[in-house]
């Protein structure tokens, strides 16, 4: 596979309910090794694009390929096995337990360590526990903690299934300012690592800040793609966001 090929991209994406257009013949890609954000307005079609890229949501026509591999039609666990992970809006963990069990849990799932080699998960558990900065956490329950570090959570429980491109839908929101500075830092840290971040996200100081590319949806079209200089200027972006949010 050439260098050229995107490690995730949508090609003519266009998703319908009943009458409303929520996805309008979107072509966007996502890189290796970088954070490319993806924003708008409320109701811009950040999530449904999402769904649709994960599988859990059928598109009314265009493609999905990761790693120029067409997965359209591919079941969403199919698409996991080819390093897609994510994290969802509304917090999707395990109250009840603790931090760890949370990434244990989809290690097991995952078959990190697998064969026997119950070592190599509780290894790679310690692991990303520190790497996000959770250890100090690790044997709390999940519902005893702050939100702000709950969606640090998520991202660590996604990263135990070794994925090649992270999606994350709104990591940020219930964080406080010193938790947004770390976690911009960990996301920086992850790309240098080679991981591919695609960030819905509205908090666009931090968009602005870890993405390398920005690509703009409103009203479920594409208005803009490029750097976060580009992106600041341009005026169809300024356009979408007056009267909902500055952009920073
Ligand atoms: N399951 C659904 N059935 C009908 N309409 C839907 C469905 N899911 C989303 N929509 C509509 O599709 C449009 C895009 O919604 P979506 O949630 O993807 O936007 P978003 O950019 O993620 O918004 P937000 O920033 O508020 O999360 C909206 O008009 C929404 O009402």
């Amino acid at each position: 596979m050439s260098d050229a090929t995107p490690l995730l991209e949508t090609r003519g994406v266009t998703v319908r309910f009943g009458g409303n257009v929520a996805v309008n013949d979107v072509s966007v890609a996502f890189g290796a090794g970088t954070v490319t954000g993806l924003i708008g307005p409320n109701g811009a079609g950040k999530t449904t694009l999402f769904n649709t890229i994960t599988g859990l949501q059928k598109p009314t026509s265009g493609r999905i390929l990761i790693d120029g591999v067409d997965v359209t039609r591919k079941a969403p666990y199919k698409r996991a096995r080819l390093g897609l992970a994510r994290t969802f809006q509304r917090l999707e963990l395990f109250l009840s337990l603790s931090v760890r069990d949370n990434l244990r849990v989809a290690g097991d799932i995952h078959g990190t360590g697998g064969g026997g080699r119950r070592r190599d998960l509780e290894a790679e558990t310690d692991r990303l526990l520190e790497l996000t900065g959770l250890t100090d956490v690790a044997h709390q329950d999940v519902s005893d903690i702050p939100t702000g570090r709950a969606r640090v959570v998520e991202v660590a429980r996604a990263l135990m299934t070794g994925p090649r491109v992270l999606l994350l839908d709104e990591p940020a929101s219930g964080q406080t300012e010193q938790e947004t500075e770390a976690f911009a830092e960990l996301l920086l840290r992850l790309a240098g690592e080679g991981l591919g971040i695609c960030l819905v996200e509205h908090d666009l100081p931090l968009v602005m800040r870890v993405c390398s590319h920005i690509h703009v949806l409103d009203y479920g079209s594409l208005i803009a793609s490029g750097t976060p200089a580009e992106i600041r200027d341009n005026p169809a972006v300024v356009a979408a966001y007056i009267g909902t949010e500055e952009v920073a």
